[in-house]
């Protein structure tokens, strides 16, 4: 784990309510798919080139129709509120000064439009995307992919790895299983079938399928991209559906826990995609050379949900500064070190498995 990322999760476990410390950093079940999802990165190596006259590496990646200083944006996680007093501003500032895209989560505690506000007070061209979770009822999911529209997101991530919600042992101990009555999901206010003013719950079904995602693309005039993706065969389905990217994600251990390491599921999804759309991955990156082995697998891009989660409650924006700042420095140094141009020119053959000896092609 890079320093200044282990330094602010000390720092945030420290200050944080020990039940919203286990809210953010627990998994379901037994943890494992949480644990393995960094351990999968530890199993790998880095295989530099040497003499390639490379240069000072380009971070910068083109994601869908924005453009981020670094292939590192950030995931979706919820209730930032709960983590710091400034919440999704302190979050969304820090990703605009950084230069990447923020994927704003659906279980905000800030309505989206105050965040790609808060946004684009730092850069008026910040990038900012909206995760939804289909709703049962489609007019609440269209009032949603409205609400995004209407603020300015440039895309929506529909997380599809939630057919019900985890099982999340840490929250059941502690009976964590509601927002404090001071904080709300914001975007669930008011919408279509409620109480004008009253906020709904955000559902969860195993009756939604691929029909319901080609609705909402027929509704919404912004570009899906899928998050949870592990099977190459949905990402074949996405493509089939239209879908302009798909994120490989375990959900950071919170929902299947017997699933593959994000890492360990990349490649057959990468493969199965064949560079018609990016590929982006989160689950377990905590430094620059994680990053670099992600690209070097064939994704375009990471996200991170943890370590700004950890920045913003040891530090606020300056504690997610911090952390975004410190992955696009680490990242720039691993591609120098791995004799890299840019993000594009790490591959397959330059990442080995340790202790089995090296490759290559
Ligand atoms: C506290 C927390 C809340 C999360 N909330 C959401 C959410 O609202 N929507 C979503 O799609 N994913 C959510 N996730 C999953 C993240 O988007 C992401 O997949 C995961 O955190 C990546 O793993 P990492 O934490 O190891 O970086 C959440 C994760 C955490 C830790
Ligand atoms: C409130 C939840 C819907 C947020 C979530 O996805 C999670 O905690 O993993």
């Amino acid at each position: 784990m890079s320093g200044v990322i282990e330094e602010l999760r000390h720092k945030a476990a420290a200050r944080l309510d020990p039940v919203h410390r286990d809210f953010f950093d627990g998994g379901a079940g037994a943890e494992t798919a949480l644990a393995e999802n960094e351990r999968a990165f530890r199993r790998l190596a880095l295989v530099p080139r040497v003499l390639r006259g490379a240069g000072d590496p380009d971070t910068g990646v083109r994601l869908l129709d924005d453009r981020a200083s670094m292939p590192v944006v950030v995931s979706p996680t919820a209730f930032h509120r709960l983590a710091h007093p400034d919440g999704e501003h302190a979050t969304a500032r820090a990703a605009a000064a950084a230069g990447t895209v923020l994927i704003t989560s659906m279980a905000s505690t800030t309505p989206v439009a105050e965040v790609t506000a808060a946004a684009r007070a730092v850069r008026d061209d910040a990038a900012v995307w909206f995760q939804l979770y289909l709703q049962p009822d489609p007019a609440v999911t269209d009032a949603l992919a409205e609400r995004a529209l209407r603020a300015g997101c440039s895309a929506l991530v529909v997380t599809a790895d939630s057919p019900v919600f985890g099982r999340r042992a840490r929250d059941d101990r502690n009976g964590f299983h509601d927002l404090p009555p001071w904080l709300a999901a914001e975007n669930m206010r008011g919408l279509p079938g409620g109480p004008p003013d009253a906020t709904r719950d955000i559902a969860m079904s195993p009756r939604l399928s691929w029909a319901d995602l080609r609705r909402l693309r027929e509704a919404t005039p912004l570009p899906l991209v899928l998050k949870g993706v592990l099977h190459p065969q949905d990402a074949r389905l996405a493509l089939d559906e239209g879908v302009r990217a798909v994120i490989v994600s375990n959900h950071g251990g919170r929902q299947l826990d017997a699933a593959p390491a994000a890492l360990d599921a990349l490649p057959a999804v990468v493969a199965a995609v064949a560079g018609r759309i990016p590929v982006l991955l989160d689950g377990g990156v905590r430094c620059g050379a994680d990053v670099v082995l992600a690209l070097a697998l064939g994704a375009t891009a990471v996200g991170v949900g943890r370590p700004v989660v950890w920045g913003l409650a040891a530090e606020g924006e300056h504690g997610v500064r911090r952390v975004l700042e410190e992955l696009r420095e680490e990242t720039a140094h691993v591609l120098t070190l791995c004799g890299a141009a840019d993000c594009a020119a790490m591959t397959p053959d330059q990442v080995a498995v340790r202790g089995r000896g090296v490759g290559g092609c």
